[in-house]
């Protein structure tokens, strides 16, 4: 049989394009390396209070921020709650005490506004639709630390934007792209705020609700179906699927994250320009690690300069504690030293007790290679706009590619609609 269309990874890119393609009258089949669907967006039992579920990977939305992902959770009535709200904080962001929600100390208030000024008007050199690579952005694509100690900020004001630049582009901030995080302030409606205030809601019951939704519109997925290769012919593309079995169809969807396709055989190769950041990876070790404690107070919010940049309250655990969350990156920081664990802790909170760890290693968990897209210095200013277009009749969707929402669920729903676009007009010019 030939497929209309045959989609790899499924992920909420993925669920997507292989619900709209059905809904549009086409034959799809959806291939799904793992045991399960929902890639990123993860929820699963606690590994320190196995009578809760946790989100592993993807969790927090914004409602303004995320319209497509929005109007998914409205479709299917699937219900949201406000994140755990931040009401106590031990904040380590220089000397003095600046444990409050907006820490910077009022004698830094204008230097801090002018170093933030500089830091806007660099945002708003970028067009979140058109690609890094289009708009002559190379002198703003250089180490993240570079970039915020030009701007001269007052202490406090630096660590604190050191600290949440470190914990949203998931890798060191000597080796982060300041043009990445300024990328991420525009996609935020140009406001530096904007990126923590997306930290907004969660899924009351979980991404996994919205995952089997979306799965249950899909009548044709195979799961356990590593794709291997995909060779494109004349008329039509063979997905080879390790094991050997050979699966046809006219157009492919490669829904994975962008540090797998080198793990994918492209026949032809891929392009060039965009075959190198593809052999390369992203840069993104981005690690989210749950801890369980006992001793921390509810809502407790902890910024600085540990190595956790940020650690806060996430939900009561079953033995009366709180499971906190904490970011940080894995080339960084071991999450199964479990003395490193509680001097980080300790860190910011010397009186809590660790009780468990819980952490899944997105980085060397084959399937993903990586956590959420963060780019090496270099990379997007140069290929950014090609990761995501396709050629011959394969396509690419998946959060890693999308130019408004990259590293959210929302840039996932995005791609999607950009690729179910690209297939059904092909269909009609044929
Ligand atoms: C720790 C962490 C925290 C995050 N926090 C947030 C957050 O709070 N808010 C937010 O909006 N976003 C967050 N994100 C990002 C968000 O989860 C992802 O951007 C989004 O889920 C990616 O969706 P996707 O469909 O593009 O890819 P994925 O969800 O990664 O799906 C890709 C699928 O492809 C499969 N696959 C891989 N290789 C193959 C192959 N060869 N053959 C077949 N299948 C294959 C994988 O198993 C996977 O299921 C976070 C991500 C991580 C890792």
């Amino acid at each position: 049989m030939t497929y209309d269309t045959i989609v790899v990874g499924g992920g909420f890119a993925g669920l997507r394009c292989a619900r709209d393609l059905t809904a549009a009258g086409q034959s799809v089949l959806l291939l799904e390396g793992g045991e399960r669907l929902g890639g990123r967006a993860y929820r699963r039992r606690s590994a320190t209070s196995p009578s809760l579920d946790v989100e592993i990977g993807g969790a927090y939305i914004h409602r303004h921020h995320h319209p497509r992902l929005a109007a998914e959770l409205d479709k299917y009535r699937v219900r949201t709650e406000p994140a755990p709200e931040a009401t106590v904080f031990r904040n380590r962001l220089g000397p003095g005490s600046h444990d409050s929600a907006f820490p910077i100390p009022v004698e830094e208030a204008a230097e801090a506004e002018a170093g933030l000024y500089r830091l806007l008007s660099d945002a708003h050199r970028i067009d979140v639709e058109a690609g890094l690579d289009t708009q002559g952005l190379e002198d703003l694509d250089v180490p993240l630390l570079t970039y915020i100690d030009s701007l001269k900020l007052p202490p406090v004001t630096r660590q604190l934007v050191l600290s949440w630049g470190w914990n949203m582009m998931g890798q060191p901030v000597t080796e982060a792209s300041a043009l990445w995080a300024l990328q991420f302030v525009a996609a935020h409606g140009y406001s530096v705020l904007g990126v923590v205030l997306s930290l907004d809601e969660v899924i009351s019951d979980g991404t996994t609700a919205l995952v089997e939704a979306m799965a249950a519109e899909v009548p044709d997925i195979r799961m356990q179906a590593v794709v291997e290769s995909v060779h494109q012919g004349a008329r039509s593309a063979e997905v080879v699927v390790r094991g050997g079995e050979v699966l046809v169809a006219r157009d492919v969807v490669i829904a994975t994250p962008l540090n797998t396709w080198r793990t994918i055989r492209f026949d032809p190769p891929l392009p060039p320009d965009r075959a190198s950041v593809v052999a390369e990876g992203h840069g993104c070790r981005g690690l989210k690690i749950l801890v369980q404690v006992t001793g921390a107070p509810e809502g407790i919010s902890c910024t600085g300069d540990g190595v956790f940049p940020t650690l806060y309250d996430y939900m009561p655990a079953e033995d009366g504690g709180r499971i906190l969350v904490a970011f940080t990156d894995c080339s960084s920081f071991d999450p199964t030293d479990r003395e490193a664990v509680e001097a980080a802790v300790h860190h910011y909170l010397p009186e809590v007790t660790v009780v468990g760890v819980d952490c899944h290693d997105w980085s060397s968990d084959p399937l993903f290679l990586g956590a959420w897209v963060s780019p090496k210095v270099g990379q997007f200013s140069k290929v950014h706009k090609a990761l995501g277009e396709s050629y011959g009749s394969v396509h690419f969707a998946g959060s890693d590619v999308s130019l408004r929402f990259p590293g959210y669920l929302e840039g996932a729903l995005e791609t999607a609609d950009r690729v179910v676009e690209e297939i059904l007009r092909k269909r009609q010019d044929h």
